[in-house]
């Protein structure tokens, strides 16, 4: 489809699943499994993902009363216009202005610079009426730093922009189809005026003689939206790895190559251990990252429901939670479609493999919701924070009560003597908490050398990164070993469990054995005992693997790929997608006339000379 179809096709879609939703009528979890099987990004994700819970989150009981009715009804469509031109990551550096006029009661809105347009918010291009705008808010000459507004852009009637906006499409992005099915915008405000009561105040407010009233509140929670949304994000990383891991090893187990004396048949690739290194690790990612993030959608219910009873203690540990493990999930999720992509050899790189658009799709998730570095450095910072109390009396809680056992934890060396020690979850879960407290507290001591420690932390911003990371992948193990312990129906599927669970762990350690050794966390002989085990664990899941993948449940339509066909019957698909190609409607192409048979003819002329 072209760029306009690509638009119209997904506006039809998008249609058409609000209608089933109302009919049927869906639940929200079946609504939620309908934009699973749409499977493009559209207006809705950010109307429903973001523009209301922001008003939710945001706005005052009258506001919600008013605006949320119109908003679940769908009569008003809208979007979360934050990102500017000259800023994403530092929210607090975005430019519009919105300077209260006492006079009219209202909120002028205003793009002082072309780089602070907005540029980037989804359904903001061609489709939404309304937005959530982040601005400046001006009263008094005074700048408060940046506030949510309710802002109308298009006339209800026709659609057109309202006088003094500016409104449009940012244009084609990475990919054929992909994201481009997605009207991502730009906008600009012309002293715009709104009324005062437009300004989202459950946090703070502008009273009607035009008094700033700050938040009695953390202020943080006007980034509130961004945590729920990265929040489900660690969920579809699950659901985008098992994607591809679905393909690669279905395929894998189909392809053969070398392996046959005298003419018998050959090997399958799946049967080879470079193979094997390369997929079961991420077949364990997905699994993985699904339990992680049914733990993360429980702790994000939890700090909601504390917030609501005003507990904020909390929401700095939600916030370094899914912002971590949101960019750590999303960054191994992207580079794990791409080894996916190579692992299928060749056919890979056929778009009927499926990966590359499922690539071109998923790889913005590195850098939406926040990017996937100056995420890690929140982590970073909250570590920071938390060594800093330690021996303070206030006890570290939560996914950094570990850090609480730090002089053991400090001092201890592994006890893995056999490779099978490697499967015993308290020495696998001392190991990781070891090295992440470890680099925790070589960052902390580095950092106390400088005076100055904002400029220690500039300095030592890539060491900070690797300690968040490690904190992470800690509480992604963790987690996994948690539900390992919990209630898992049927002794077989349990054991498969384990062995995943161990592949993810033991191949975390191989790939970041620089971290785990430095930190003298484990000894290179204990090394070599956890690759023994790895190699072990991978002869034990390979004769289940593709149970392991099936058991995602994706049908063939869903997948969309040749190579990953539940029947295997991958060479008779591939000629059959090859040949409704365009180019193949025709046996000589067009072009042949004009460019192929001149150029050939005058060969042959100067051959016979
Ligand atoms: C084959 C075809 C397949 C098709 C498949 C289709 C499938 C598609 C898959 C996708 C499906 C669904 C996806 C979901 C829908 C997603 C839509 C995505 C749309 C994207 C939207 C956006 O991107 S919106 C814009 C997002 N922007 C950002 O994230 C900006 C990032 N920056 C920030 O968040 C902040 O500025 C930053 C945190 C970096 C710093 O903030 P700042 O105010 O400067 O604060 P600091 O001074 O650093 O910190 C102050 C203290 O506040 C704490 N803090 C910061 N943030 C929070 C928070 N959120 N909550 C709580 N506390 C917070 C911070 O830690 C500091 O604390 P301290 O104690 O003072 O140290
Ligand atoms: C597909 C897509 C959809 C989007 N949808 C929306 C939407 O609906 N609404 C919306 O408001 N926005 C949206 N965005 C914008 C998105 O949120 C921002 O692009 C994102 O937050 C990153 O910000 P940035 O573009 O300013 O990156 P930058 O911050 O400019 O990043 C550039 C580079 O600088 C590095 N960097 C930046 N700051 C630091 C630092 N402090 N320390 C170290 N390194 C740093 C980054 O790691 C990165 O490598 C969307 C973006 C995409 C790609």
């Amino acid at each position: 489809m072209t760029r306009k179809e690509l638009f119209k096709n997904t506006l039809r879609k998008s249609v058409h699943a609000w209608k089933l939703i109302n009919e049927l009528p869906l639940s929200d979890d079946e609504s939620l499994m309908l934009r699973h099987f749409m499977d493009q990004p559209g207006f809705l994700d950010l109307h429903w993902r973001m523009f209301v819970p922001a008003i939710k989150g945001q706005g005052t009981e009258e506001q919600k009363q008013k605006w949320l009715p119109l908003a679940n009804k769908m009569q008003i469509i809208g979007c979360y216009a934050q990102t500017e031109l000259g800023h994403g990551s530092n929210v607090q550096g975005l430019e519009t202005t919105a300077t209260f006029d006492p006079q009219t009661d209202q909120f002028i809105l205003h793009s002082p610079t072309q780089t602070s347009s907005k540029w980037w918010p989804g359904g903001l291009g061609k489709v939404s009426t309304h937005a959530v705008i982040y601005a400046r808010l001006i009263t008094d000459g005074k700048d408060h730093g940046v506030h949510g507004f309710i802002v109308q852009l298009r006339n209800m009637d026709d659609h057109s922009p309202l006088p003094g906006i500016t409104i449009g499409d940012i244009g084609v992005k990475f990919g054929n189809g992909a994201y481009n099915s997605m009207d991502n915008g730009f906008l600009m405000f012309d002293k715009f005026c709104i009324p005062r009561d437009q300004m989202l105040m459950r946090l703070s407010k502008v009273t009607r003689e035009g008094k700033y009233v700050p938040s009695d509140v953390p202020r943080q929670l006007m980034y509130g939206t961004m945590v729920s949304v990265r929040q489900t994000i660690v969920s579809n990383a699950s659901i985008a790895m098992a994607r591809a891991v679905c393909i690669a090893t279905r395929y894998s187990a189909v392809r053969r190559q070398f392996g046959s004396q005298n003419g018998g048949i050959e090997t399958q690739v799946i049967d080879y251990k470079t193979q094997q290194n390369r997929l079961f690790p991420l077949l364990a990612s997905a699994y993985a990252f699904r339990f992680v993030g049914e733990w993360l959608k429980w702790l994000y219910t939890d700090v909601t429901q504390r917030l609501e009873a005003s507990d904020f203690a909390t929401l700095p540990e939600a916030h370094a939670c899914t912002a971590g493990l949101k960019s750590m999930t999303t960054s191994a999720t992207s580079d794990g479609i791409e080894e996916c992509r190579k692992l299928c050899g060749g056919h890979g790189y056929l778009w009927c493999s499926g990966l590359p658009e499922l690539f071109a799709v998923y790889v913005p998730a590195c850098t939406y919701e926040g990017d996937n570095v100056v995420l890690q450095l929140q982590v970073a910072r909250f570590l920071m924070k938390t060594v800093s109390q330690l021996g303070s009396g206030k006890a570290p809680a939560g996914t950094t009560a570990y850090m609480g056992r730090a002089k053991h934890l400090l001092q201890c060396r592994s006890s893995i003597r056999k490779a099978e020690d490697w499967l015993n979850p308290a020495m696998v879960l001392e190991t990781f908490e070891a090295r992440a407290l470890r680099m925790a507290v070589s960052c902390a001591n580095n950092l106390s050398k400088f005076e100055n420690q904002e400029q220690g932390f500039s300095e030592l911003l890539a060491d900070l990164v690797e300690a968040a990371i490690a904190h992470c992948q800690l509480i992604v193990v963790s987690k996994f070993i948690v539900k390992l312990e919990g209630e898992i129906k049927g002794k077989g599927v349990k054991n498969q469990l384990k062995n995943l669970c161990y592949i993810y762990a033991l191949h975390l350690i191989h790939k970041h054995l620089g971290d785990f050794l430095s930190t003298n966390s484990i000894t290179s002989e204990q090394a070599s005992l956890a690759n023994h085990q790895l190699r072990s664990l991978y002869t034990q899941v390979r004769p289940n693997a593709v149970a392991l993948v099936d058991a995602f449940d994706y049908t063939d339509h869903y997948l969309g790929s040749v190579l990953g066909r539940y029947d295997g019957n991958v060479y008779p698909k591939l000629f059959e997608e090859a040949l409704k190609d365009p180019l193949n409607d025709t046996v000589v192409p067009d072009g042949y006339h004009e460019y192929i048979r001149p150029l050939i003819k005058q060969h042959l002329r100067s051959a016979r000379l």
